[in-house]
């Protein structure tokens, strides 16, 4: 099976409830019609309930009844959620009036319907930025107690006629973390690798990228990469991996015979670890708008329950792909 179908058919398998925080979005509306109708996931769409149900009408999709409508202002839940986010931020000044308010945030009442188990997993950034998603998921689902942060990562399909290989690649970090140390590039790469095998199955081959391959180049930068690449192979010895390497010794075999011999990722590498945000989002926006390559994310990993986040230019279909991710992950 392709790795999209493998993820859809796990998600069905799962039958989880997804909540979609930007429910008044009309592509959000439509993915949320495609997911109830092939079975992808229940979902809880939350907005305003009267534009949401007006965005359900436009769309042919009022009468499912594996969608649910939220409006924040109207929750039964309203005191649970008020007093768990209290206690969630209490320590950084927020009193219970403040949280009180605060919870009418669509995405941070999203949250906390995972949070306290009403739902499985939370998905938005349609509209929204990538920082408020990530904060707000962090601080109300919070990092799993097996991680040190939370990263996240694209999955990038290469299905098209005009590319060569065909299949999933991890690109990472390319949606959150900006600068990362040389120990938070291992920690980054090791979470990747840990996704790659959740949603697909297949063996990590990770490579570590740099504007150098095997000290083409030097300096400060290309010594992080080098550093972390060492880190990496301490925290997982039996993890295929390889760094510094440029791109193309990663992705080309031609290329890794003449720039890394002897690599055991070079040419054939699935996960590519960037060394800071700068790279790693400008090559996925390239590798997808120019390369059509589908692209898949920003996927977080390292939460303690399913919170993910979209582009603000993603469309319908993106946005089904990343509720079956969503619900794999459960
Ligand atoms: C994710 C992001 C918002 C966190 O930013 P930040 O400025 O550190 O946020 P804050 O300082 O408000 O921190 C929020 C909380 O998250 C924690 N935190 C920040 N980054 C974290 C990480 N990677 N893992 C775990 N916790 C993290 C902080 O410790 C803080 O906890 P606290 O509120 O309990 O003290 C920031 O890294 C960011 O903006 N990334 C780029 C996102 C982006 O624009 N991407 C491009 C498009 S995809
Ligand atoms: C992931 C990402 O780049 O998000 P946006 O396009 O919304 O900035």
């Amino acid at each position: 099976m392709k790795p999209l179908e493998i993820i859809l058919a796990n998600a069905a398998r799962s039958d989880r409830k997804i909540v979609l925080s930007e429910g008044e979005d009309p592509r959000v509306v439509a993915a949320a019609i495609e997911a109830a109708k092939q079975n992808v996931a229940r979902i809880v769409l939350v907005g305003n309930r009267e534009t949401v149900a007006r965005e359900l009408a436009l769309s042919g999709g009022q009468n499912l009844d594996r969608i649910e409508v939220h409006d924040p202002k109207e929750t039964l839940h309203h005191s649970e959620m008020s007093a768990a986010y209290h206690e969630l931020r209490k320590h950084k000044g927020v009193t219970l009036e403040a949280a009180s308010a605060a919870i009418l945030n669509p995405h941070v009442y999203a949250a906390l319907l995972v949070k306290l188990g009403y739902a499985d997993g939370t998905l938005g950034g349609a509209t929204t930025t990538t920082a408020e998603i990530v904060r707000n998921a962090i601080q109300v689902i919070g990092t799993a107690a097996d991680a040190k942060m939370v990263s996240s990562f694209f999955l990038m399909l290469l299905c098209k006629d005009h590319h060569e290989k065909k299949g999933a690649l991890v690109f990472s970090d390319a949606g959150l973390v900006i600068d990362p140390s040389a120990s938070e590039m291992a920690e980054i790469a090791h979470a990747s690798a840990a996704s790659l095998v959740q949603l697909t199955g297949e063996t990590p081959k990770v490579a570590m990228l740099s504007f150098s391959t095997r000290g083409s180049a030097a300096g400060d930068k290309v010594s992080k990469v080098v550093e972390a690449t060492a880190i990496l192979r301490k925290m997982a010895p039996d993890m295929i991996v390889d760094g510094e390497l440029q791109f193309d010794a990663a992705f080309v075999p031609d290329v890794a015979t003449a720039k890394a011999p002897g690599s055991t990722v070079g040419g054939s590498a699935n996960v590519f670890i960037f060394p800071n945000l700068d790279t790693g989002n400008v090559a996925y926006k390239i590798a997808q708008r120019i390369g059509g390559a589908v692209a898949i994310g920003p996927i977080l990993q390292g939460l303690a329950q399913p919170a993910n986040d979209l582009s603000r230019g993603c469309t319908a279909e993106d946005i089904l792909h990343m509720i079956a991710v969503t619900a794999a992950q459960c």
